[in-house]
């Protein structure tokens, strides 16, 4: 658990707990990423409800509770493949008389998953079975007794526990559960995401900005994010710069949203320049934390909660938005949830040359790798809001540590943005290094 009991040194907002932009402990030594969410995690509500949906409108959804089977399967005892059943006494008093040949009314003939019709209790398979043109045949080989049988219930037993509870439905599962008779299922409602886009700035995708004016691109980002991690997720009109205009759009939606993401107006130096969300925040709930782990945004990235529902503010230049909302979107989405939804795996890989990381609180560089044959190399790319960052990266340095040169050939973390075919497809095609 983090310590929000760190000292306050003039901090004038009574509010807040971990209180980033004013307090000693956040100027100085930023909480961590994980220090930050335990905050969020202990102070606001992560709950939702439960809901029935049809199973073929289930997948990617998450579990609420253990599924049963309704039934057994196999419901009897059927034949495991094709061939012959037969009595197995009989047919080993046969082989012990020095014969191979059962007439017709000593065997059945089968195909896989035929109910066992007694006094058969064994099945040899088509293999090792000579169809004799007279309707008899002859065994090459006995099985064991009870051989090539699939037993009733053998696969499934009825009410045995198929998918358990906070599992996010694949289509594996899926199949499974309805070949044990399962079609509606209990999952979790989905969270319910608003983004509120903050800025005058801000023009609405389609049109063309005049100077000093952008397109709106973050929200669609941050959807997609949620989205993928199994979250319902809208975009809210633009919130113009002020405090009530702000809040006025908090109000509009908090009472139909588990978690509110507000973009941008997360400046440090406040209304004087123009960013008032922050304020907002404070007039409605509570700021818990403010400037935390790593950059690009790290300073901006705001943890609050406004009538105990979670409340993210996302710092709003686009690659400080992509950096922050996936430490911290599916963490939160995860929460919810109960599982993980959205996975990177991390290698170490090494650096082509030296590298710089951030100064105070370390970096998390987009960056590309390439195969070498025998692993994979870290190439820098061009950072910012470029397309390199946003389109030809597959990785992310990891770099938590302030200020440190990591030298060239340095093993380091990366975090994978994309799967090996991808990685080794784009090293084949140079995409990797679209700068260099
Ligand atoms: N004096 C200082 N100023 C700033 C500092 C600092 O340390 N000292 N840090 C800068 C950094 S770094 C960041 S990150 C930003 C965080 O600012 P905000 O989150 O408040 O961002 P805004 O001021 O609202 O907007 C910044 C910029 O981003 C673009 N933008 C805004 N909204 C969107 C959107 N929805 N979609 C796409 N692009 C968006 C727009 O170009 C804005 O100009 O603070 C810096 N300042
Ligand atoms: O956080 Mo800003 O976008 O660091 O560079």
């Amino acid at each position: 658990m983090a310590n929000n009991q760190h000292d306050h040194i003039s901090c004038p907002s009574s509010s807040c707990i971990g209180c980033a932009t004013r307090c000693h402990r956040q100027q100085n030594d930023p909480f961590s990423r994980d220090e930050a969410l335990a905050i969020l995690f202990d102070q606001a509500k992560f709950e939702l409800a439960k809901e029935f949906v049809p199973l073929n409108e289930a997948l990617g959804r998450v579990t609420s509770e253990p599924t049963y089977a309704a039934f057994s399967v196999p419901s009897a005892d059927t034949a495991q493949h094709d061939g012959i059943m037969v009595n197995w006494e009989q047919a080993k008093k046969l082989l012990e008389s020095g014969s191979r040949v059962l007439a017709e009314h000593e065997f059945c003939l089968r195909a896989m998953g035929a109910v066992i019709e007694p006094p058969f209790d064994t099945v040899i398979p088509l293999e090792q079975v000579k169809h004799w043109t007279d309707g008899r045949v002859e065994i090459k080989a006995l099985p064991a007794p009870g051989q090539g049988i699939k037993g009733a219930g053998s696969s499934i037993r009825g009410g045995e526990r198929l998918v358990p509870a906070n599992y996010r439905l694949n289509p594996a599962h899926l199949s499974i559960l309805r070949f044990a008779g399962v079609e509606t299922i209990t999952v979790w409602k989905k969270p319910k995401a608003a983004i509120i886009p903050v800025g005058d700035d801000l023009v609405a995708p389609g049109r063309r900005p005049g100077p000093g004016q952008v397109v709106e691109s973050d929200s669609i980002l941050l959807a997609g994010i949620l989205q993928e991690c199994g979250g319902e997720a809208w975009t809210e009109p633009v919130a113009g710069d002020g405090v009530d205009l702000i809040c006025q759009a908090i109000l509009q939606v908090i009472s139909r949203c588990d978690v509110l993401i507000l973009i941008g107006g997360l400046g440090r130096s406040g209304a004087r320049y123009g960013d008032y969300t922050v304020q907002a925040v404070e007039k409605l709930g509570r700021v818990l934390v403010q400037g935390m782990g790593f950059n690009p945004g790290g300073k901006a990235m705001l943890l609050a909660e406004i009538q105990g529902k979670c409340v993210v503010g996302i710092p709003a230049p686009p690659h400080a938005a992509l950096t922050q909302a996936e430490q911290y979107l599916p963490a939160i989405m995860e929460r919810f949830l109960g599982c993980p939804c959205y996975e990177r795996p991390e290698i170490k890989a090494r650096l082509h040359e030296d590298y710089q990381s951030g100064i105070r609180s370390g970096r998390h560089a987009h960056v590309g790798l390439r195969w070498t044959g025998e692993d994979y190399e870290i190439v820098p790319i061009r950072m910012g809001d470029t397309v390199d960052c946003f389109v030809n990266a597959t990785g992310i340095l990891m770099e938590e540590a302030e200020d440190r040169l990591l030298k060239k050939g340095e093993p380091a973390a990366v975090r994978l943005l994309c799967g090996e075919k991808t990685l080794r497809q784009r090293s084949q095609t140079g995409q990797d290094n679209p700068t260099g």
